[in-house]
């Protein structure tokens, strides 16, 4: 089912660079235009020369003075058509990293909403090779970096390279693994820095400080702070501990630090970019209305409304 969408959020700036780069026009002798659509391997080199990985992501935002706005999806909830949509809309309407979630069976850190979308996903077939199939398409068509999201079991039974390597070759810059000890990172992290891939680690409200010190040594791309004890899930509010916590990693770091966990609506982004943190992350709000909407054209349009409206209450925001 082939899913029109029209959105409303692509930047002067990048419709310029779309019309100017990806559909150059040649006049012709009846003076009518002509627009030619470039390769898939021209669309996945400029893919590559336009979107840059999440620490580059993170220092131009700084430059800027911005805060990153990280929306999370599961993929294949309701399908893979509409994630494939919804990036592209979640790319136009000013996301700066999307962490995309491959659906699990026993995701152990996820709350109700998460979970569910996961179970939806699965039953619908969802699996790597579509994702990563329908990452190939997509990604050279979005302008923001993707980190995908997966529990580590799934890695492990795939191979650490032959996964990372896979991703990689989809034009994925990152990776968010919830339950990889970090003990174990080792080896995966060796394997991240071969396949070019940024290796994101979590730390939590209940990490020892010292542990929490080899957290952000070892993160890459950003260090992801988790705002509150217990699964994901939108929540009223966010723990003031978290200006705290944020002021304990930067007190050992200068690598940005995102904030995840509960955050769903402009108020809770407004008050974690005043505490400094250098990114939010927004999943089970954005989650909910995909998988539960009465169809993906009606998810897609209330995905846009909320990703707009938390894009527009971070500082400095153009949206
Ligand atoms: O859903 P929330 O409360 O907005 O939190 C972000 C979260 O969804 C996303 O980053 C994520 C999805 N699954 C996870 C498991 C562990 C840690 C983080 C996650």
């Amino acid at each position: 089912m082939a899913i029109a969408l029209k959105t409303t959020c692509f930047s002067q700036q990048q419709e310029r660079f779309r019309q100017h780069f990806l559909f150059p026009r040649y006049p012709s002798r009846n003076s009518s235009i002509i627009s030619i659509r470039p390769s898939t391997s021209v669309m996945a080199s400029l893919a590559a020369v336009q979107s840059v990985g999440l620490s580059e992501t993170f220092s131009r935002l700084k430059q800027q003075k911005k805060v990153g706005f990280i929306p999370y999806i599961t993929a294949g909830d309701p399908d893979l058509t509409t994630t494939a949509e919804a990036l592209k809309l979640l790319d136009t309407c000013g996301s700066d990293i999307i962490e995309l979630g491959v659906p699990y069976s026993d995701p152990l850190a996820d709350g109700p909403v998460i979970q569910a979308a996961a179970t939806r996903a699965l039953a619908r077939g969802t699996n790597f090779d579509a994702i990563v199939s329908m990452l190939r398409k997509v990604v050279p068509q979005l302008s923001c970096p993707i980190a995908l999201f997966s529990y580590y079991n799934p890695i492990l039974k795939r191979g650490l390279g032959k996964f990372l390597s896979t991703v990689r070759d989809v034009g994925v810059h990152g990776l968010v693994v919830p339950d990889v000890p970090l003990e174990e990172t080792e080896l995966l992290r060796k394997e991240a820095v071969k396949n070019n891939i940024e290796l994101v680690l979590l730390t939590t409200p209940t990490t020892p400080t010292d542990r929490m010190k080899a957290i952000v040594e070892a993160s890459e791309g950003f260090v992801y702070l988790v705002s509150a004890i217990g699964v994901t899930g939108a929540r009223a509010s966010v723990s003031a501990r978290v200006s705290t916590l944020l002021k304990e990693i930067k007190e050992v770091t200068d690598k940005p630090v995102a904030v995840g966990f509960g955050i769903s609506r402009p108020e809770h982004v407004e008050q974690v970019a005043g505490w400094g943190a250098d990114g939010v992350i927004v999943g089970s709000a954005m989650v909910k209305l995909l998988g539960e909407a009465k169809s993906p054209e009606e998810g897609l349009k209330e995905l846009e409304l909320l990703a707009k409206s938390l894009k527009s209450a971070l500082p400095l925001s153009t949206f």
